[in-house]
């Protein structure tokens, strides 16, 4: 369990983490989000005591970092890329980093097969592809076999399988009831692999919920309606004020109106419906919407796309 309390942390007069207080519980993923330079990185390192607030605190199952005796056993980090003696294997490297904890040698076993590195363990580390030196970086992460692992984007970089495996081995770890709190840009990832979201634009909380929970926060939802009598449908439609799309021929993308009001037209113009339903907002469209003005590099489009999106919601919300 990870704790944030009115967290703050400033670089001069840079404020990089503002008053940011949030609660990772143990049992499933928590993906933790927001625009580059939004202090994800930064929080983490307070987490575990590379960097000191300015003010607040953050505790891990209930003490300070620091205050941990053998802090590798409560918590797994894998921050930026993971200092690694390039000569050494990967065994090598993970035994020395055992040893400084008082871990065995059997651990150093375990956790490169967990991580799938049983094949190239002897080799050097210094030859490691990008997915394999993450690999190692996560056995080291889960080397003390900690309660919290921390993953700053752990799937930067890597192909589908790499990404694939991360998903696997995080939900895994979560179902264990372990506390997993990953950051990541890579907003599809997260919307399968985490349950819960922390949301941070410049330094201050967005958002602490569910994916659920946000994704049904999604007001400018569009519903897909396919009709033989398409044509007449969004003429219609458009009379009542909708804003009417045509996706395909017979197929339409609705927006303004309800799929419970176009079935109530359709019904009393004896218009025939072969599919009607709201399609579900994806992660990114809402996290989009909510980090809109906390962007610290906005392009044009980015800026009118979401401006149009706002637009809609505040539209469809009158
Ligand atoms: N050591 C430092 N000195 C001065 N400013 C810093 C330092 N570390 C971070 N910052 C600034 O604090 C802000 C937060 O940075 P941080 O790296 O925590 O963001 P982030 O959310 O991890 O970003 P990204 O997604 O790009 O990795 C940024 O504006 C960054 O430039």
């Amino acid at each position: 369990m990870i704790e944030a309390r009115n967290l703050v942390k400033r670089y001069g007069a840079k404020t990089a983490v503002n008053d940011l207080s949030f609660t990772v519980t143990p049992g499933h993923v928590t993906g933790f989000l927001g625009p580059n330079g939004a202090g994800k990185s930064t929080t983490m390192r307070m987490v575990v005591g590379l960097d000191r607030p300015t003010s607040g605190a953050v505790t891990v199952n209930g003490k300070r970092y620091t205050e941990h005796r053998t802090p590798l056993a409560e918590v797994g980090t894998l921050l930026e890329a993971k200092a690694v003696h390039k000569g050494r294997s990967a065994h090598d490297h993970l035994l020395a980093l055992a040893q400084s904890q008082g871990i065995g040698r059997k651990r150093v076993a375990e956790v490169i097969d967990l991580v799938g590195l049983h094949d190239v363990a002897r080799k050097r580390a210094g030859g490691f592809s990008l997915g394999m030196g993450q690999r190692l970086g996560i056995a080291s992460a889960l080397l003390g076999d900690p309660s919290t692992i921390i993953l700053d984007e752990p799937v930067n970089g890597l192909d589908p399988d790499g990404v694939l495996w991360i998903r696997t081995l995080l939900r895994g770890l979560a179902a264990e009831g372990r506390t997993v709190f990953v950051s990541s840009h890579l907003m599809s990832e997260m919307a399968l692999t985490a349950e819960k979201l922390v949301i941070v634009g410049r330094g201050r909380l967005l958002a602490d919920t569910t994916v659920e929970d946000l994704i049904a926060t999604a007001t400018d939802r569009p519903v897909v309606v396919r009709s033989p009598q398409a044509g007449e449908l969004g003429r219609l439609l458009v009379s009542t004020g909708a804003s009417v799309t045509d996706v395909e021929v017979g197929e339409l993308s609705v927006t303004g109106t309800t799929a419970e009001r176009i079935g109530e037209v359709a019904a009393e113009r004896g218009i025939v419906l072969h599919e009607l339903h709201t399609e579900r907002a994806s992660l990114e469209q809402v996290y989009m919407a909510l980090t809109r003005d906390s962007r610290e590099y906005t392009t044009d489009d980015d800026t009118d796309a979401a401006d149009q999106r706002a637009q809609q919601e505040q539209e469809v919300a009158a």
